[in-house]
């Protein structure tokens, strides 16, 4: 995988955006992620359950480059990708959220979503703070507010990030997450946290952000009926091996599935 420049190659509709194959991780004698094989098709909202433990975020870190596989390959819109360090996965469009917020509190919403962006910018994160550039500064400004409004957090653009409710600094996590163009979104655990009138307007707002930003969402979730609610199909993980993959319906019913979750 050296020396061949990636690119963004455009994506057909129906098509596998991103596809995993045999993906396994080890750490020492654990196997977290057991040879692995799935597909996320365009579009789609694809979501990931599983036990405490199964390998969900693992296998995130794994999509995302933050963890290299011990063995496997993942292909992203027709391109190999694995092993790509993070920030050439973010660059290919692949954004992410984390379980752990990782927002810069002290800072405002709208510090925050201007920050992620001058990660894209040629002024960059110093001279964008400065103002150095200022055409572009006024972009990216524009484009803050823009993604503040879709996440519903505009009116409150000047507050402290730390100041906010977790729903309120998870949407804005997704803000960020934006601010750098991805084609596909990966949330890990966005209900996290969440009081139950914020865990309600989950699944609209999700679907709202897939559809106006054209993404195709992949989402690992306990809460599992909002994650049948919300997802087109599901992937089940168990001590680190795909289980069930389908329809919400589908899977649900899975002897193997209802094993997993209930201890047979
Ligand atoms: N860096 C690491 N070093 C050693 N073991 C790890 C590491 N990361 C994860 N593991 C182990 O791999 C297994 C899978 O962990 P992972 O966090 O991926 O599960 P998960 O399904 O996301 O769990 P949860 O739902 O509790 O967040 C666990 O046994 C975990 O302890």
């Amino acid at each position: 995988m050296t020396g061949v420049p990636l690119m963004a190659a455009p994506l057909m509709a129906a098509e596998a955006v991103l596809q995993a194959s045999g993906l396994t991780r080890r750490f020492g004698g654990l196997i977290a992620v057991n040879d692995v094989s799935f597909e996320v098709r365009r579009g789609e909202i694809f979501g990931l359950i599983g036990p405490n433990g199964a390998g969900k975020t693992t296998l995130f870190n794994l999509m995302t480059g933050l963890t290299p596989p011990s063995s496997g390959t993942l292909t992203y819109a027709g391109q190999d990708i694995t092993g790509q360090p993070p920030h050439r996965v973010a660059a290919l469009g692949i954004g992410r959220t984390f379980q752990n917020i990782r927002l810069f509190r002290v800072l405002s919403a709208l510090e925050n979503v201007k920050i992620a962006q001058h990660a894209r910018t040629t002024s960059g994160l110093i001279s964008g703070l400065s103002g150095r550039d200022r055409a572009e500064e006024r972009l990216v400004t524009e484009r803050a507010w823009a993604l503040l409004d879709l996440v519903g957090l505009s009116d409150r653009a000047g507050e402290e990030a730390g100041n906010f409710s977790y729903g309120d600094q998870r949407r804005l996590e997704i803000a960020r997450a934006l601010a750098l163009q991805p084609r596909v979104l990966l949330l890990d655990e966005p209900a996290a946290g969440m009081n139950t009138s914020e865990k309600g307007e989950l699944t609209g707002f999700i679907r709202r952000v897939r559809d106006e930003y054209d993404l195709t969402v992949m989402v690992i979730e306990h809460h599992v009926p909002l994650v049948m609610n919300l997802c087109d199909r599901v992937a089940v993980l168990n001590f680190g091996q795909l289980i069930a993959v389908g329809d919400p319906a589908t899977v649900q019913r899975d002897p193997r599935v209802i094993e997993a979750y209930l201890g047979g």
